[in-house]
């Protein structure tokens, strides 16, 4: 389980976050739905260790979470991965797509080499993309590789913040699937934020529209 407990997050004098609590069960998809500005994404940066909140405590699988972003325990930090809504964002544009999906991998010490082509193919991404610089793939081909690299180090937690918002229909339902296939091989459990209420009435199992979490 990966729970944050009582979570406050500021940002200057604003309060984004006042002692919120939220659950990611295994095995299990999580929808979490709310206006824009509520602080979605704020807690999805905090379950994934790359804020640290003002106050309150995130557990992994019941281990406690003392630091975070670089300086998060390695093996607490690979167990959760984070998809953005802009793959434009979340990528260095001097890297070719394989080099994106492998980044994980090399920085944990293992050869990218057939997890890449494997990891691409999962997603729909051919070969002759893999040597493409981001410039010259579209949105889409971004956010697939950006799939791929989430799931590279096989994480126990997958947090999609709005991860199709951007996307055609057949991308969206195309990477959904995906998704759902790793859960269901894993038993990761899934975060899945969006604004889209038929996505997450397709998606998740178990709906928490962010009022609910405030006091
Ligand atoms: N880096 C930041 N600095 C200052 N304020 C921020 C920062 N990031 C978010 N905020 C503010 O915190 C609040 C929560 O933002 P957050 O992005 O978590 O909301 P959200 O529910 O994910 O919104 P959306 O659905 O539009 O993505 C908003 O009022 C936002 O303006």
């Amino acid at each position: 389980m990966l729970e944050a407990r009582e979570i406050t997050v500021r940002y200057g004098r604003q309060v984004a976050l006042d002692r919120v609590s939220f659950v990611v069960e295994p095995g299990g998809v999580t929808g979490l739905g709310g206006p824009s500005g509520c602080g979605k994404s704020t807690l999805a940066r905090v379950l994934s260790l790359m804020l640290r909140p003002a106050a309150g405590s995130v557990t992994v699988d019941g281990r406690p979470v003392r630091r975070w972003r670089q300086r998060a325990a390695r093996e607490l930090r690979t167990r959760i991965a984070l998809i953005y809504q802009q793959p434009r964002l979340a990528v260095d544009p001097r890297l070719t797509v394989a080099e994106i999906i492998a980044e994980p991998l090399a920085a944990a010490g293992r050869p990218g080499g057939d997890r890449t082509g494997e990891l691409a193919a999962e997603v729909g991404l051919t070969r002759d993309l893999l040597t493409r610089r981001p410039h010259e793939v579209s949105d889409g081909q971004l956010q697939r590789a950006c799939v791929a690299r989430a799931l590279s180090l096989e994480p126990g937690y997958l947090i999609c913040d709005e991860m199709t918002t951007m996307l055609d229909a057949s991308t969206q339902a195309h990477l959904v699937a995906v998704v759902n296939a790793y859960r269901d091989r894993t038993g990761a459990g899934v975060l899945a934020i969006t604004h889209d209420d038929a996505l997450m009435g397709r998606w998740a199992d178990r709906v928490i529209k962010f009022d609910q979490l405030i006091r």
